[in-house]
């Protein structure tokens, strides 16, 4: 079967050079990766070698990257709302302990549905059952990055260390390069600094990043002050963690020097705007981390704290939360939001060498957003309405790997329905 792809008449932020843009270009897809991004008209050869999607009337961005997720708390969503996160995280807990590899799998499926149609194309997961996810991937033919979630219990994480190698060695790199594996304590307040210190040690040995929550409320600040006289990153800083490339979700409470750590050790951050307001974790500092250099990511969070996997209205929030916060409205503008979705959040990911920009040699994961819209006229300003005005649903077209995942809003790798009354079933049993 063809599986080239051409895409014509299609106005594209390509996100490779400061705001640049073609009004009415074509974008080339030979297989899994982007072959030529050109003004129309395209060279007419290309026409008779590829399935052409007419982009009459939309706009083709990188797709979107949720820099850190828990894919399987769909199930949770609503569950618990309107807790602190230690409190919130109790009642997790509680419900995670009693979920089995299938409520994980279909939970976790639901969420690529959601993104698929929100046109995201890469995930950053953490959570446990982590084969059943990966397979779940494999299916939906998502790009990802995935890790099981340690959280040290009374006998120690020796046994789940074990584990989580294997998941490494078994999934890295696989499914057409589409999933990473990464080693994943969980937090600094769950894990001891043996534990970590082992990890990384691993991380070494299998060259994977590693995943983590830092710095993410005011508590975590005051139990790691208390337990080891120091702040989380400086901790971190202490047992090595950083020598390993590491996606960092949260970072709210930060000091200068913290944030000097995270720039000089090449962290990749990612920001959870809307879960740290719901929890009411704080406000991270993104504007003066930007300013220092420190490569930022957005991320969603899981269901449970959000409760979306929108990364439209992601972006938007973070923007939005620094204009208000920092009471500046030129803070974080639509340009540099969009690559936090983008470009820079695939640079957080360390896969910048495969996804994040249009342009030829990426591999070809793009989102195709139908601009005719009410709420989207007149198109005075694209970035704008992406960052501003632009809304889940009016995603026509998501591309992961040269592979169409949503054809002009249907799902061709996930069966919606079948998800949806796995999910009802789920639901009655667990909850
Ligand atoms: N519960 C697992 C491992 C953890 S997976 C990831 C964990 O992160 C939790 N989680 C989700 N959102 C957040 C957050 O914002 N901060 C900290 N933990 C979170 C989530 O409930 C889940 O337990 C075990 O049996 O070892
Ligand atoms: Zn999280």
């Amino acid at each position: 079967m063809m599986k080239n792809l051409l895409i014509t008449n299609v106005t594209i932020v390509p996100m490779t050079a400061e705001e640049s843009f073609i009004q009415n270009g074509y974008i080339f897809i030979e297989s899994d990766v982007i072959k030529d991004v050109g003004h129309t008209p395209h060279p007419p050869h290309l026409k008779e070698q590829a399935k052409i999607i007419d982009g009459e009337g939309m706009v083709a961005i990188p797709g979107l990257i949720n820099g850190h997720t828990h894919t399987p708390m769909s199930i949770l969503r609503g569950y618990a709302d309107d807790f602190p996160l230690m409190d919130w995280l109790k009642k997790m807990w509680a419900v995670e302990d009693r979920m089995t590899e299938e409520d994980i799998y279909w939970s976790s499926m639901l969420s690529m549905v959601e993104m698929i149609k929100s046109g995201t194309t890469t995930f950053c997961d953490m959570y446990y059952g982590m084969d059943r996810i990966a397979i779940g991937v494999e299916k939906s033919g998502m790009r990802a990055l995935l890790s099981q979630g340690i959280i040290e219990g009374d006998s120690g994480g020796e046994e789940l260390l074990t584990e989580t190698v294997e998941f490494v060695r078994n999934w890295d790199k696989s499914a057409n390069q589409r999933i990473h594996a990464l080693l994943s304590p969980h937090a600094p307040y769950t894990c001891s600094p043996s534990l970590i210190e082992k990890m990384v040690e691993q991380a070494h040995i299998l060259d994977c990043s590693i995943h983590t929550h830092l710095a993410e409320t005011r508590e975590e600040i005051n139990i790691i002050s208390e337990r080891h006289g120091d702040t989380p990153i400086a901790l971190m800083e202490k047992i090595g963690l950083f020598t390993r490339h590491v996606v960092a979700a949260h970072g709210v409470y930060l000091t200068d020097e913290e944030i000097d750590i995270l720039k000089r050790r090449q962290v990749g951050l990612i920001h959870n705007p809307k879960s740290n307001m719901k929890l009411a974790s704080g406000v991270a500092p993104i504007a003066q981390m930007l300013d220092k250099g420190v490569t930022i990511g957005i991320g969603t969070d899981g269901a449970a704290s959000n409760n979306t996997l929108d990364m439209f209205e992601e972006m938007r929030f973070a923007s939005l939360m620094q204009k208000v916060s920092l009471e500046d409205p030129m803070a974080l503008p639509a340009y540099e939001t969009l690559k936090m979705g983008t470009s820079r959040g695939a640079a957080a990911l360390n896969i910048v060498d495969q996804v994040g920009t249009i342009e030829a040699g990426k591999k070809a994961d793009i989102t195709l957003i139908d601009f005719r819209k009410a709420h989207l006229s007149p198109v005075n300003d694209v970035v704008s309405h992406l960052i501003y005005s632009a809304k889940a649903s009016d995603v026509a077209y998501t591309i992961v790997d040269g592979s169409v995942l949503m054809n002009n809003g249907k799902l061709t790798t996930i069966d919606e329905e079948e998800v949806t009354w796995h999910i009802e079933k789920i639901k009655n049993n667990l909850l």
